[in-house]
């Protein structure tokens, strides 16, 4: 059976207490292999790698030495893609069309980004007259917060992992990642890479196991720690910001969401029709940008239900390698029982199911995998929970609006504020609301449209804290202003 362990100051480490849970894929349920979970030991030695690895030769390597190596971890991630592209999909159950297009090019992209930013980023400097008639000049310099926590969601493993290690590491910190219990595989295989390279022991470690009493917690409470960077749920976040309050520590959260889609009748039919269909499906609902609650103007309010039914029934699940398959299952059978709660939730709350809401009919040997059938609604008061509460699946709710002022008071009200996107040909209008809308990400006749050099992250409650380009800087890095007489 694949083991899979722990990654500590270069090496492949099991555990003390003897510990291992099992990771079983969405597909069939079948065994990809059990995974050693770290305890406090465990975690101590992470972090105590890490810390040395800065004091050490990585600490004292030069920026572009650095991304030399950094240069090097995208090229052989890409060497070895199709073992990072079998990993994710075994953990997810993803399709290969997308694992293969989005999360291992991305994954080793953001290596290359990040180094390149760091290459080209400036700092400020300011010349002064001192009091007794001399010149100052304040520079600032930027310097590497020191050992960083990343903790990370299943949704797009690699892809989401990277996005936090790429920059902290081009900024030169050392990590400690917890991957999620339920996709260990890819940021092991991670730690092969690093060692490939030639990347100094210790400065990327690898920590498996869950939340609370265990490995996420043991680590985002570790008193040696300098920095907490977390993808995933609000109250999971609640509870890092808590843990990172014990020794003022930084944090910068990436949180949950429920976006909204706003439809005009003007708008490109097709163009709406079709990125609607990959915001609310893709990775079977499972993107953190993705569309949960769509508003559509009435003039086009039937069509436009009538059209995403349509694509929904055509999205054939299945095998990821089947070129046939439209959408993959739901990561796990816990995650399957909480979408499906809510799809039973939205029956009692008196939705009209326009499609879907069950078990899609399998084959037999994918029976017991963890598969839903996409879903959309209508007819829902916006109190009801499925349209205010994140669920994290293929599904949406469209409701009908008539005023400008009307879909953007529903659009804002939710706790959250990832991300919207907005559909019309009219552009006046599209940039009138994009700075209405309460998010930290605005999409127009577009969806998952991204400039790495661009901020991302989350207003209200679905975040705190800018990431992307030289924002991620921000986080990464701490400026030290020197001031000189001269
Ligand atoms: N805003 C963004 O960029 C993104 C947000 N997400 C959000 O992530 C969620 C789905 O991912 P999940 O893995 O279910 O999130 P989650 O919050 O359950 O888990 C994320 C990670 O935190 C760890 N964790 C859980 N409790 C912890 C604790 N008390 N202390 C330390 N670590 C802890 C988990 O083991 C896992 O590694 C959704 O809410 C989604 O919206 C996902 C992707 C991107
Ligand atoms: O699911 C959340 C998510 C997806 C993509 C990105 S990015 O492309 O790295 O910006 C971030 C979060």
């Amino acid at each position: 059976m694949k083991e899979i362990k722990n990654f500590i100051n270069g090496e492949f480490a099991t555990n003390l207490s003897g510990k291992v849970f099992e990771k079983r894929t969405p597909i069939d349920n079948s065994l990809v292999g059990k995974v050693y979970e770290a305890g406090r030991p465990e975690v101590d030695a992470a972090v105590n790698a890490a810390h040395a690895a800065l004091e050490g030769d990585w600490g004292r390597l030069s920026v572009n030495d650095r991304v030399k190596l950094l240069d090097g971890v995208a090229d052989e991630i890409n060497h070895r893609f199709d073992d990072f592209l079998q990993a994710e999909i075994a953990d997810t159950g993803k399709p290969v069309h997308l694992a293969s297009h989005v999360d291992i090019p991305r994954g080793a992209a953001n290596f290359k980004i990040f180094a390149d930013t760091i290459k080209n980023a400036s700092t400020e400097s300011f010349r002064m007259a001192t009091p007794d008639g001399k010149d100052a000049l304040s520079y600032a310099v930027r310097v590497p917060r020191g050992v960083i926590a990343v903790v990370c969601p299943w949704n797009l493993p690699l892809l989401l992992m990277t996005w936090k290690v790429g920059p902290a590491l081009a900024c030169g910190n050392t990590v400690v990642v917890k991957p999620s219990e339920e996709t260990p595989s890819t940021a092991t295989l991670l730690g092969e890479v690093m060692n490939k390279v030639g990347v100094p022991k210790g400065v990327y470690n690898v920590v498996h196991g869950f939340g609370p009493d265990s490995a996420g917690a043991f680590l985002t409470s570790h008193p040696r720690v300098n920095g907490i960077t977390f993808t995933g749920e609000t109250g999971t976040g609640t509870a890092i910001m808590k843990a990172g309050a014990e020794g003022i520590r930084p944090v910068s959260l990436e949180l949950g969401g429920k976006n909204a889609a706003l439809v005009f009748a003007d708008c490109d039919f097709e163009v709406a029709v079709n990125t609607v269909t990959r915001s609310v499906f893709e990775n079977c609902g499972q993107v953190c940008l993705g569309t949960e609650r769509v508003y559509v103007e009435r003039p086009i309010f039937e069509k436009f239900v009538n059209a995403l039914k349509a694509k929904a029934e055509g999205m054939k699940p299945g095998r990821p390698d089947d070129p046939a398959t439209k959408i993959g299952p739901l990561v796990s059978q816990e995650h399957r029982a909480k979408v499906l709660s809510y799809y039973e939730r939205a029956r009692e709350e008196g939705a009209t199911v326009v499609t879907g809401g069950g078990i899609p009919d399998m084959p037999i040997d994918l029976q017991e995998g963890a598969w839903v059938q996409p879903t959309i609604w209508t007819g829902l008061p916006e109190t009801a929970a499925v349209v205010r509460e994140e669920i994290f699946g293929p599904c949406c709710h469209i409701q009908p609006f008539d005023t400008e002022d009307e879909v953007v008071r529903m659009a804002n009200d939710t706790p959250y504020g990832l991300a919207t996107s907005i559909y019309t040909r009219d552009l006046g209008r599209a940039n009138r609301l994009a700075v209405r809308i309460d998010v930290g990400l605005c999409w127009i006749n577009s969806w998952f449209l991204r400039d790495l050099r661009t901020a991302f992250g989350g207003s209200k409650q679905s975040g705190i804290g800018r990431e992307g380009g030289v924002h991620s800087l921000e986080f990464y890095t701490e400026l030290r202003n020197i001031m000189v007489k001269y």
